[in-house]
């Protein structure tokens, strides 16, 4: 049995103020979300420490957004797998498209941050997809096997979550269809040599179309980005109804 993984990526939004009142409204409403589904907040650094504390026995476990490869040196502006777990993080991003997009990560770069995420005890969730160019082009399947292949090499297969984001469904509100991410999954997990890794959907996720992407067989969760931001809708994302 695969795992279902809900997670909120909250980018580049809450202070610890804000992320808090955000936890006393969504925690309650967990209450009756089925045992087998796993909740993760991915929240940016300066909040992981404080949310670690609050979320002490609750069934959430927090994720960064990032993590570089080394222990520790002169790279200025990142942080170390060893400052995330201090603090209670277990799940760390990587690849996502924002991070290839704008801040010049590579395949090689995302591999790297996987390997040593996973050396500290970290669980990488890692993220692929494809442009509009790419998939207009034809090219959604090559561009994403290659993502696999290079991101992947030496990564414990055991020990990782990955999350199908195509670019152009991200924060646009054009949702790709349950069937297309459905078809898209399949494909990701006949090029995995384990059928155990939990594969989610990201990309406009809401509570409006939860329901139906949880419905396809191939989906294990979602990666939710802006309607992660508020804790009725989140919660009514990880409480889907299950058909
Ligand atoms: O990038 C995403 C999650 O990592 C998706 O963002 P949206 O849900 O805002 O489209």
């Amino acid at each position: 049995m695969r795992r279902v993984v809900i997670a909120g990526n909250w980018k580049m939004h809450k202070t610890q103020a804000e992320s808090l009142e955000f936890l006393q409204s969504f925690l309650p409403k967990l209450e009756n979300t089925p045992e087998d589904r796993e909740v993760i907040l991915c929240a940016p650094y300066t909040d992981l420490g404080m949310m670690s504390k609050n979320l002490h026995g609750t069934r959430v476990r927090l994720s960064s957004q990032n993590v570089h490869w080394e222990e520790s040196g002169a790279f200025t502006g990142e942080i170390s797998p060893a400052m995330l777990t201090e603090v209670g993080v277990t799940y760390a991003v990587v690849g996502h498209s924002e991070r290839r997009q704008y801040f010049g990560e590579t395949d090689e770069t995302v591999n790297l941050r996987a390997r040593a995420a996973q050396k500290a005890g970290l669980t990488p969730i890692l993220c692929v997809g494809e442009s509009k160019e790419q998939r207009d082009a034809g090219k959604t399947e090559t561009v994403i096997s290659e993502q696999l292949k290079a991101d992947l090499a030496g990564v414990d297969l055991s020990r990782l979550v990955i999350a199908y984001e195509p670019i152009w469904a991200i924060g646009t509100g054009d949702t790709c269809e349950a069937k297309e991410a459905n078809r898209v999954i399949g494909l990701i997990r006949s090029q995995l040599s384990s059928g155990d890794i939990p594969i989610q959907y990201g990309g406009s996720v809401k509570s409006s179309n939860i329901d139906e992407i949880m419905a396809q067989p191939e989906i294990d969760g979602a990666l939710v980005g802006g309607a992660s931001l508020d804790p009725e809708g989140f919660a009514r994302i990880v409480n889907y109804q299950s058909v």
